[in-house]
């Protein structure tokens, strides 16, 4: 006969799973009422046996008592902004510029899609969750770590003991952004312009409770401080945080030369529109490291890596309001 303990210890395992399969791979393995179903056993246990209170159990993404305020957060590597490109020429130029600063003909590059969301950054220690921060002005953001534990795609717990610092972007698929709009527009209240402001309205609410609700969706792009690792490309520390149960963007894609680079970005701005989150450019970084160790930074970003930014279109204008919940 199990434990309690033991009990408790393995239907937080088996939630951690499914949620990982659900979120973070798009394949769910249970129906939903079978999740809330083994999720609610889970909380009445905790609930019946205080002594075995954890916080990175499944049940804490359900969001506990509201903050009164966020605390500040300094972040230990800044979080850097980037250089912007608007034509294909811009993009030749720069890959120019990469070549001149590294000596080399044969640069590779990464491209990722730039997902039109709030930049966070999260730290893992010992294998655990234990802080989120928003970029802030890049040096010091808020902590949000009690909203970002109600993301089901962010991995409360990884698959082993690491120790990393890793940067992404929040956002709220077009779906959930919708399904929000109608709910406020039905309560009579003022709606959000568009998902990237819903994504930073959901973060910024101190009751973590509403941000459980907001269905916000993260992908990674970066690890801060690969102390250890010895990683040689940024595909590979993709590939890294990939292993990590961490959720990176399929559509990221290793380019041989700029020409591939501007033939991935001329396919996305038209392929864009298919996609049910919002996109507002292509990021291209050089992949190997050691180049972006050589190449280095300009005072606010890299000179490794470049946005490539699609047109804006045109917003709808619409009632600007204060926020209640839903
Ligand atoms: C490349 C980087 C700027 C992240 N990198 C950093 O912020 C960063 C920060 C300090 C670094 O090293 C330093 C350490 C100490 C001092 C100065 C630099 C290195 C990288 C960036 C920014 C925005 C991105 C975005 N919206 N989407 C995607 N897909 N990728 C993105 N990548």
């Amino acid at each position: 006969m199990a434990s309690i303990q033991e009990t408790i210890e393995a239907l937080r395992d088996k939630l951690h799973h499914y949620n990982y399969q659900y979120h973070v791979l798009d394949n769910p393995v249970i129906p939903d009422a079978d999740y809330d179903a083994m999720l609610h056993e889970l909380i009445e246990l905790e609930e019946n046996h205080p002594e075995y209170q954890s916080d990175d159990s499944p049940t804490v993404r359900i969001g506990g008592e509201p903050l009164s305020n966020f605390v500040k957060v300094q972040h230990e590597t800044p979080m850097l902004s980037l250089g912007n490109a608007f034509h294909d020429q811009d993009l030749r130029d720069w890959d120019q510029r990469v070549k001149n600063g590294t000596g080399r003909e044969d640069v590779s590059y990464v491209c990722e899609l730039k997902i039109d969301g709030l930049a966070v950054s999260l730290t893992y220690e010992n294998g655990r969750f234990v802080r989120g921060a928003t970029r802030g002005d890049g040096t010091t953001g808020e902590d949000i770590t009690v909203n970002l534990k109600t993301v089901g795609s962010i991995p409360l717990r990884l698959p082993e003991d690491a120790n990393l610092e890793v940067r992404g972007e929040v956002f709220m698929p077009h779906g959930s952004f919708q399904k929000l709009n109608a709910a406020k527009e039905e309560n009579g209240e003022a709606l959000f312009a568009n998902p990237r402001n819903a994504a930073a309205g959901s973060l910024r609410q101190l009751d973590p409770k509403i941000a459980a609700r907001r269905n916000l969706d993260i992908f990674l792009y970066s690890i801060a401080n690969d102390r250890g690792k010895g990683l040689e490309s940024h595909h590979e520390a993709l590939e890294y945080m990939k292993s990590l149960n961490l959720k990176v963007n399929k559509e990221t894609k290793k380019c041989a030369s700029i020409e591939d680079v501007i033939a991935y970005v001329n396919h996305w701005a038209e392929e864009r529109k298919n996609l049910n989150y919002e996109t507002d450019g292509i990021v291209i970084k050089v992949d190997s490291l050691p180049l972006q160790q050589e190449l280095g930074y300009t005072a606010k970003s890299p000179r490794w890596a470049i946005a490539y930014k699609f047109p804006a279109e045109e917003k709808m204008t619409t009632l600007i309001g204060i926020e209640l919940s839903i």
